[in-house]
């Protein structure tokens, strides 16, 4: 009698167990989610080009601020705005802060860079650096070398102007490669600007993230191939200026730089459980160049842009520039305070156009990163959890879409307009608009380098504005000719 009972009490308590623990996954629906296929999941569904449009257009059409898209068995949550992304990514950082493995780069060779790692100790120990390195603080010693960079590159497009996206790239590189190493870039032909230009290419492109690592036999697959064609330029991105800076350290120059740093306290602190390696700084000094570069270089690019279609805002600026900063002085970081609509305009380069679209995205199989990985660096939940009633699984691909989020109506009146003075309060002619809040990305993984990347950008508006006129270009009768404006797609946009 008493095993029947004991039987019956364990199947009770088992029961009552199973009610209470068991996953909400059968209680709670997913999230709405587009007509799908089946196996394939949304696959066939997802542009190849900016899918940040898709996915906004997707939002609106089935009502929904968050949308759930299967890719083969890959569950991927986008978050249209900046409310999801703020209360999932920020608030619940630590759930959502994971990568996928990013195959075609450690293909290339960034073994040791922190926007490709997962949660780790490595993580955790990269995040360290950067976020130590790039405090507001530090940055304030870095823009004595943004503004001389700046100077330079206004007067290259003065020379020919025909020429000034190459030299708003020559400038992004310049910059980095003197904060990162402390190396003077000599001009468009030196060894480090052509090295980079290919970096850029490798990166760029990224087109096939998701490549499993393949033995070296195979070579048939074109995007293994290009990942692999690059090796020789992601190593010596990684091994030439590291060499440099430990060649001018022995010869005992005092040339500052986020590497030397790194090195000087590497030797101080010797064989502790937080060692940086030299594969560390290495891995450090590459992950910056390559997430800073085309960064700035497209924010800059989306302004220029915005000053040719808006010739009314880009004269209100340079009125402005023309009250604080004297004829015979180049703009520098000291007059940043008495120039408020230089700084509006500035974050509305970001709201407008930001660089990411997709900035909380990742690679889960080889498939669908051709559409989707091309696009984004991701966030990836841990663990399955709810959020709003609807049930996320673990190992969901978190996507805050960047584009939609700075262009909800229900946050940004009229949101399609270039319109700098939607920040002021309503009682100054503004819309009390909220600076944006997504072009830097959200949570664990937001970018580290936004003070250094802001302050690179805001020079670089500051000097063109006070030196030269953006316009349209004019035909052989002097009528300007209408540009033909569009968007590329990639990490970066
Ligand atoms: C205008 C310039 C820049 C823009 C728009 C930008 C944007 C972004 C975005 C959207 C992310 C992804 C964040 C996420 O996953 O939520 C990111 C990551 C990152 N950025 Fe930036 N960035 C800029 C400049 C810089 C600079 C100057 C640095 C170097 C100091 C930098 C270093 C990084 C790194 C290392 C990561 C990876 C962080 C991680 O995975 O934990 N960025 N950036």
């Amino acid at each position: 009698m008493a095993t029947i009972a004991t039987y019956i009490l364990s199947g009770l308590l088992l029961f009552v167990l199973y009610k209470f623990l068991k996953p909400q996954k059968q209680s709670l629906p997913l999230p709405p989610s587009p007509p799908t296929d089946p196996i394939l999941g949304h696959i066939r569904s997802i542009p190849s080009k900016n899918p940040e449009l898709t996915y906004m257009k997707w939002g609106k059409q089935y009502n929904t601020d968050i949308l759930y898209l299967s890719f083969l068995t890959q569950p991927v949550l986008i978050l249209n705005t900046a409310a999801d992304a703020i209360a999932l990514l920020d608030k619940r950082g630590a759930l959502f802060s994971d990568r996928s493995d990013f195959h075609f780069f450690k293909e290339q060779g960034w073994t040791n860079s922190l926007t490709f790692f997962s949660r780790s100790a490595e993580f955790k120990k990269h995040r360290k650096i950067f976020g130590s390195s790039f405090t507001l603080a530090k940055c304030v010693g870095y823009q004595a070398g943004q503004v001389e960079e700046a100077w330079k590159m206004v007067r290259r497009i003065l020379e020919s102007p025909g020429e000034w996206n190459g030299e708003v790239k020559a400038y992004t590189t310049a910059v980095v490669l003197r904060i990162a190493y402390g190396i003077e870039v000599k001009g468009r032909d030196d060894l480090y600007v052509k090295i980079a230009d290919q970096i850029s290419e490798a990166g760029g492109t990224g087109g096939s993230t998701g490549i499993r690592r393949l033995p070296e036999w195979v070579t048939f697959i074109p995007s293994l191939k290009f990942a692999r064609d690059h090796r020789e330029y992601v190593r010596k991105m990684h091994n030439l200026p590291f060499e440099h800076v430990k060649k001018e350290i022995a010869q005992g120059g005092s040339t500052p730089s986020f590497i030397r740093s790194l090195i000087e306290e590497r030797d101080v602190l010797g064989e502790t459980p937080d060692e940086i390696t030299d594969a560390d700084i290495e891995g450090a000094g590459a992950t910056l160049y390559t997430a800073a570069q085309d960064t700035t270089h497209s924010t800059i690019t989306v302004f220029i842009l915005a000053m040719l279609l808006n010739p009314s805002i880009q004269s209100t600026a340079q009125a402005e520039i023309d009250r604080v900063v004297p004829a015979d002085r180049f703009p520098d970081f000291t007059h940043r305070e008495k120039l408020p609509y230089i700084e509006r305009l500035v974050q509305e380069v970001f709201r407008w156009n930001p660089v990411v679209p997709l900035s909380t995205t990742s690679s889960p199989s080889q498939i669908h990163v051709k559409v989707l990985m091309s696009k984004a660096i991701p966030h990836k939940s841990s663990k399955a959890t709810t959020y709003k009633g609807y049930y996320i699984p673990a190992g969901t691909l978190v996507i805050a879409n960047a584009y939609a989020i700075h262009r909800d109506p229900n946050v940004y009146k009229d949101p399609d307009r270039f319109w700098p003075d939607r920040y002021l309060p309503p009682s100054e002619g503004g819309d009390g608009a909220p600076v944006p809040c997504a072009h830097f990305g959200f949570g664990r993984r937001i970018c580290p380098g936004q003070n250094l990347g802001y302050a690179g950008v805001w020079i670089a508006v500051v000097g063109i504005l006070a030196t030269m006129r953006v316009r349209k270009v004019r035909d052989e009768r002097g009528k300007e000719v209408e540009p033909n404006v569009g968007m590329t797609t990639g990490l970066t946009r």
